[in-house]
């Protein structure tokens, strides 16, 4: 499966990318959200844009032939640089950073205004993003990684911008079908509920127990 890489970066050298990384990404999310929200005058927006335009240009000097993919270090460690709601260099991503317990996995983060559909709250799209991979997450926790083959959400309240919470586990598995469940809440309590099915891809199912469990860390 192409988009999975084996890479050899000495672990200093890792920390000290990932610190360059997660710097861009976060001056970029800033970035995005002081662009929903900005009040000044239209001179300072053109002068912004100018110097945005400039910084695109420096980016786009020298890149990748594909998207970013999922790169394992010989540490262990991995870069999911690209994914859409962890990917630290990814703008587009919170990001959110899972924590694992025994039985489940979790996060805290906060979701600005870019973030919004009804005025003031999370869009329904974004929650389903961020369930799609705490279930996946939890899937892969508990040594049973899959792809998403179904995944139902039930929006119990409206789930303010700011600071929340989301977690995820395992209910059953079932051959190569995990069945997960999670949720995501604010301090108005549970908003959001979810149950997935995630189910291992035929082309994983070939791979032996070490090269499966590798991509299952992604
Ligand atoms: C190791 C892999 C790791 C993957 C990445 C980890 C990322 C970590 C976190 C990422 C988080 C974010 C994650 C993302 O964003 S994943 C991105 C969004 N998801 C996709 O793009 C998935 C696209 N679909 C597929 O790749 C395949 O259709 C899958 C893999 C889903 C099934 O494959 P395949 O079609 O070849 O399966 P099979 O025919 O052998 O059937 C096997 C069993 O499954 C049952 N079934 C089939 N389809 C569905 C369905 N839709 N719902 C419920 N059940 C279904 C079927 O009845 C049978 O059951 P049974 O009759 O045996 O009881």
């Amino acid at each position: 499966m192409s988009g999975y890489f084996t890479e050899e970066i000495p672990a200093e050298e890792l920390t000290r990318q990932m610190e360059v990384a997660r710097g861009v990404g976060d001056s970029v999310r800033a970035l995005v959200a002081a662009t929903v929200v900005t009040d000044v005058d239209e001179d300072d927006v053109i002068e912004a844009q100018r110097l945005i335009d400039a910084a695109t240009a420096i980016l786009e000097r020298r890149r990748i032939d594909s998207s970013f993919g999922i790169r394992f270090n010989s540490d262990g460690r991995q870069r999911n640089w690209g994914n859409a709601v962890e990917g630290i260099r990814n703008p587009v991503a919170p990001p959110v950073e899972f924590e694992a317990g025994d039985d489940r996995v979790w996060a805290e983060f906060s979701l600005g205004p870019q973030y919004e559909g009804p005025p003031g709250l999370v869009h329904g799209g974004v929650i389903a993003l961020i369930l799609d991979q705490v279930l996946g997450h939890a899937a892969v926790h508990a040594g049973a990684p899959g792809m998403t083959g179904t995944l139902s959400i039930r929006y119990r309240q409206g789930t303010k911008l700011g600071s929340m919470r989301t977690e995820a586990w395992i209910d059953r598995t079932e051959g190569v079908k995990t069945f997960a469940k999670g949720q995501i809440s604010t301090a108005d309590g549970i908003c959001a509920e979810a149950e997935g099915i995630f189910i291992m891809p035929r082309w994983a199912r070939e791979l032996d127990i070490d090269r499966r469990s590798r991509i299952g860390d992604a």
